[in-house]
Parts: structure tokens; sequence; C-alpha cells
């Protein structure tokens, strides 16, 4: 008899698989099957896979080093007996075994030293991430359907069945993929594997996994699959999977590329037909828009004032409004909320000035946006909590006094635009204005206002905060009246007088929590060129080229509307894939379900919500 120590860290064995070798004293096993990258063990009713090198290493299995591997697979035959005596003399993390193999010419005996326990339980992936990450488009472009078992044409048929939609996922449309296809593990058992580990890493609902359950007590697979199933089942992948999580996780692109194709170089047509399945379930969760989509939601003027101006008129609004934005987070996208102050604001300098005194004096600008910033999100976290119970969720909701930084030297202080307060008629304007030193301009064809500088936001302090929360599950309320705004000194922030324009600190909030979509709500449910002239014309999905030429011939107002598409250009051009809608408050339930908007995007139009 040949004997050989290891005492290499080469080999690693699956915990799943070792929760069954610790409580025995020694294994008999028989060869199964053998295959270029490893072999089965049938060890009374289950199987365990034994693979080369630790990339082989499966959640049914162990994995030796690549060199003894070699060694014993040489004279290795179906049915050859094989037996396994742990010898536990290491730690929880470490196992030593020996490893008999009776094969031909003589049987081998590996002691294998320090085998690491290599924890295969499938990690939870957030949905926001898997959606962010390049995963589908990665298989989209690998031809993996050219390489996998449903290139055949009878499997062909079953996959766009389902992919078209005119096969839904049933009891019955299922089980003839139970054991369909050729091979050890056959690609109908592989594709549904797929999409069970991905319902197991995203948590959504398992209906793929209860129909297999129950697709698999009227039909019949090989040994190999049900033992795969059954790890599946009870929440164990192979190494190659957990690498591509990890790689997912890592939001690096190049990582999953090697990830995916790691996994197609699995098996004859295993790896890319359980590929398959994953492609399968990512199209689906995008039709379905189970994968959540974060969204950071401007809310206009209208959806705080109305004609009642007292609190309980603009709470009032925003009860309404919360029942508006609730749509979203049943659709089960994340909520990121922003709002104006303008009115508020206004009125608040207003109150101050004709207030003060000197032991009382009025207040700076940029603490009265901090007040309005309090005091609307205050009544928005109500409304809005209000709201979840009243439709049965439970997300809770945090507002974050946001400064936001803006250059002291930005050309706005010396060229006031932003309109805030009340609106005056031409006489009254023009006796405040010669009574204070204000300036008021015409305000969108609605009355004279007073404008103060709109600085442009460079950063937000509070960010990371409130990604945090945001990742954490949370509903924010943040960036409010344009956020606090504030420059940067030695020992910190400086508030400065002036209020930022929502929309523009909205467009900076989404880039750096890294949103999918910038919702700006407003009075209307679409933008339009010659807006309120007969040959008016609404814009769907526009690009930003488009908008360009548009600004250029000045078809948005100044104040209203132009800054809103300024900022959805500038979010659009932030980072590839993001999209930025400009729409009425009444419409954003529909966004997603066809409804008319305004959708800004930096590449083909086509492409579009
Ligand atoms: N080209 C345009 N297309 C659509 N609406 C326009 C256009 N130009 C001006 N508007 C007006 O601008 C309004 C949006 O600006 P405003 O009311 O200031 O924003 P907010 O809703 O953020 O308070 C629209 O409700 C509409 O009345
Ligand atoms: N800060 C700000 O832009 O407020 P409004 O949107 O209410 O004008």
């Amino acid at each position: 008899m040949t004997n050989r120590s290891l005492t290499s860290a080469q080999s690693s064995v699956s915990s799943y698989m070792w929760q069954f070798i610790k409580q025995k004293p020694s294994i008999q096993a028989r060869v199964h099957s053998i295959f270029s990258n490893g072999f089965n063990l049938k060890v009374q009713d289950r199987l365990w896979f034994v693979g080369k090198g630790e990339e082989n290493l499966s959640a049914i299995g162990l994995a030796l080093g690549a060199a003894d591997f070699e060694r014993i697979a040489a004279g290795l035959f179906v049915g050859a007996q094989v037996k396994m005596v742990p010898l536990f003399s290491r730690s929880d993390e470490q196992l030593d075994l020996t490893f008999t193999c009776y094969i031909r010419p003589m049987p081998i005996t590996l002691t294998v030293l320090s085998i690491r326990i290599v924890d295969l339980s499938i990690p939870q992936i957030r949905l926001d991430k898997l959606n962010r990450s390049t995963l589908l488009h990665q298989l989209e472009k690998a031809e993996i359907q050219k390489k996998s078992g449903f290139a055949s044409a009878a499997l062909e048929q079953a996959y766009i069945r389902f992919v078209d939609g005119s096969d839904s996922f049933s009891a019955a449309s299922l089980q003839p993929l139970i054991g369909a296809g050729v091979g050890l593990t056959p690609s109908g058992d592989d594709f549904l594997q797929g999409m069970i580990l991905f319902e197991r890493i995203t948590g959504v609902k398992a209906t793929i996994t209860d129909l297999t359950r129950q697709s698999l007590q009227h039909r019949s697979t090989t040994d190999i699959s049900l033992a795969y199933y059954q790890a599946l089942f009870d929440g164990y992948a192979n190494m190659q999977w957990i690498n591509l999580f990890k790689a997912i996780e890592s939001e690096d692109e190049q990582q999953i590329a090697a990830a995916i194709e790691k996994n197609q170089a699995y098996g004859a047509t295993s790896g890319n037909d359980s590929l398959m399945g994953v492609l399968t379930f990512l199209r689906k969760a995008k039709m379905e828009a189970i994968m959540g989509k974060r969204i950071v939601v401007a809310l206009g003027g209208n959806a705080i004032l109305n004609e009642d101006p007292s609190t309980q008129g603009q709470i009032e609004a925003l009860r309404h409004t919360s029942k508006q934005l609730i749509e979203l987070i049943k659709q089960g996208h994340q909520l990121i909320i922003s709002h104006g102050n303008g009115p508020q604001v206004g009125n608040l300098l207003l109150q101050q000035s004709i207030a003060q005194s000197e032991k009382n004096p009025a207040l700076p600008l940029d603490t009265c946006v901090a007040m309005t910033q309090g005091s609307i999100g205050y009544w928005l976290q109500n409304t809005m909590n209000e709201a979840i119970a009243e439709a049965g969720l439970s997300q809770q909701v945090a507002s974050i006094v946001t400064q936001v930084v803006v250059d002291e030297n930005d050309p706005a202080f010396a060229n006031p635009t932003k309109p805030i307060g009340p609106f005056f008629t031409q006489e009254e304007a023009e006796k405040l204005s010669a009574e204070t030193g204000e300036i008021y301009v015409e305000d969108s064809g609605r009355g004279y206002r007073k404008v103060v500088p709109s600085p442009k936001p460079q950063t937000i302090v509070e960010y990371p905060i409130i990604k945090t929360l945001i990742e954490n599950g949370y509903v924010t309320v943040s960036a409010g009246g344009g956020g606090i705004p504030v420059k940067k000194v030695a020992h910190g922030y400086e508030g400065v007088e002036a209020v930022i324009d929502k929309d523009f600190a909205s467009a900076n909030l989404a880039n750096l929590v890294e949103a999918d979509y910038l919702f700006l709500l407003t009075g209307v449910d679409n933008v339009y060129v010659n807006y309120n002239k007969p040959n008016q014309e609404k814009l769907e999905n526009v690009t930003i080229d488009q908008l360009q030429a548009w600004i250029a011939e000045d078809q948005f107002a100044p104040g209203s509307m132009l800054p809103k598409v300024q900022a959805a250009i500038s979010f659009a051009e932030s980072r590839p894939g993001s999209k930025a809608v400009i729409t009425s408050l009444e419409n954003i339930g529909a966004i997603f379900n066809g409804g008319s908007a305004t959708v800004v995007l930096a590449g083909n139009p086509v492409q579009a919500v």
C-alpha cells in the first residue's frame, strides 16, 4: 500500500459536508461518477464530490490539491471503494483526514492534514447591489445560451416560452425541466438551480424554489442533481458561485467577468445552464420590477403648499403627497425624498424682518433654511409614517439636517435669481424694493417675488449618512430646501446667506448616493417645447443633446422649468445608466407601468424607463 501525507493547506472541505463528517468515526463510500474536475462518492443515500483544487470545491464536497487529486484520479473507476477517517486533531476550522482509495493498480492512502473548512453557505445580496452590478449585462454578452444545453432544439423551445412570457412559471410548466437534457446534472436542473440560487441570495419570494420542490415529488432526476438541489434547499452552493457573489458584492466589473468565466467552464454545459437560470431570474426580476431602483424624489412647490398656507394646510398637502410616494415603496424601490422650501423660507424671512428687535434679532437666511428644512422634514416624516402604516408596510422614515457646500465666490452671490416667499403685484414689489433694497423679479407669469442668491451645490456634507440609512432600508428626507448653504472653513462649515435650488441639490444628492433615478416632481406630467402655445409639444424620452438644443432656443422658463431641465441633465450625465424623470406627483405610480413622463438619459432614448 502506498502512503502519502500532505501538510499543505491545499485541501478544503465545504462547511456543509463537514457537518456530516464530524458525526462519523469513519465513512465507507463508493465512486459513483467521474469527471475531469472531480468525482462523486456515494455514502449511503448521499453523494459527496471530491474536487480537483479549491476552485472545484463543491457545496457537497471536499477538494484535494491538484497534484494529489491526479494521483488518485489516474486509477479511479466507478464502483471503487473509498474510506475516509476523520482524525479530529484540529480545531473547528481545520480537519485532518485519512483518505484511502481502493484503486488500480494498488490502493492509495493519503493522510490529508489541515483541511480548511470553507463556509459555502449562500450569502444575502441586497437587490439594489445586484441591480447596480453589471451581472445581467455581462451575462447577456457572454453568449451563455449558445454554450448551454438550451442551444438544443427541445430545451431551447422550453426556454423561449419562459422568456417571452408565453409560459409562466407554474408547477405544470416547470415540471418538464426536471431531469431534462443530457448529462449527470441535466440542463433543466442546472437552469432551475441557477434560479433557486438567486431567489435565495436576494431573499425575494421563493416562487421557483417552492415550485421546484413540488415538481421534484412528481418527476425524478439524477442522483447528482438531487444532491445539488438538496444542498441549495439547505442553503449551500459551490465555490465558484460563492466567488461570483463576492465579485457582485465588490461591484468590480472585471471580477464579475472572471467569476462568470469560471462558472461557464464548469462541467460540459452545466455552468452555462445554471447561468441561463441566473439570466432568466434577472430578466424576470427586472420585468416584474422586483429589483428595486434607488430613486431620489424631489418634491416641487405644490407637493407641500396649495391654497391653504397654514401649517395644517401644508400637512394636508404632504399627507396627499405621501400617499402617492408610497406607490414607489410598494413597487420595491428605495425612496430618498428631498423637497423645496421657496415659499416657506421666504415667508419665514419676512416674519423675521417684521418682528425683529434688538433683543430678538432676525435670524440669517441659512438658519431660516435650516428651520424650514426641519419643519417640512418633521411634517413629511409623520405623513410618510402614516401612509406607510396605512399601506401595511414597515419602513421607517428619518429626516436628516443636511448641509450643502457652495463656493463663496460663486457668481450667483452677485446676481440673486432664486424667487422665494409670497407673490406680490408689481406696485407692491416696487414699494418693498424701495423700502428694503431687496430685489424683486417677475416669476414665470405668476407675480413678483423676492430673489436671493442661489449658488450651485458642490457637495453634500451628510451624504455618507444618508447613503448608509438608505442601504439599511430607511426612507430618508434630506437636502430639504436645497440644503443649508455652507462654505468650508478651517474648523468645519459655516452658513452663507443663500437658497440653493432644490432640483440642483437633488441631482447632486442622487449622484452622491448612486441613485438609479432622479424624479423631479412638479405641476406638469411632462416638459413641453413651445409651452402654453398652440403648437406646444410634449416631451417623453429625450436625450441630453436634444435638451441642450432646446435650452439654446429658450424653450424652458428660467426660475421654473429651466433649472429642472438643467438638473436632470446634470444627473443623467453623471454616471452611465442614470435617468432623470420630470413629471407630476400624481403620475409617479404610473412611471414604471407605461405612464407618460419626460425621461432624460444620456444614451439612446429607446431605452427609457
Ligand atoms: N417648457 C415648460 N414645460 C412645462 N412646464 C413649464 C415649462 N416652462 C415653465 N413651466 C412651468 O414650470 C412649472 C414648474 O416650475 P415650479 O412650479 O417653479 O417648480 P416646483 O414644482 O419645483 O415648485 C410647471 O408646473 C409649469 O407651470
Ligand atoms: N429651495 C428650493 O429650490 O425651493 P423651491 O423648489 O420651493 O423653489
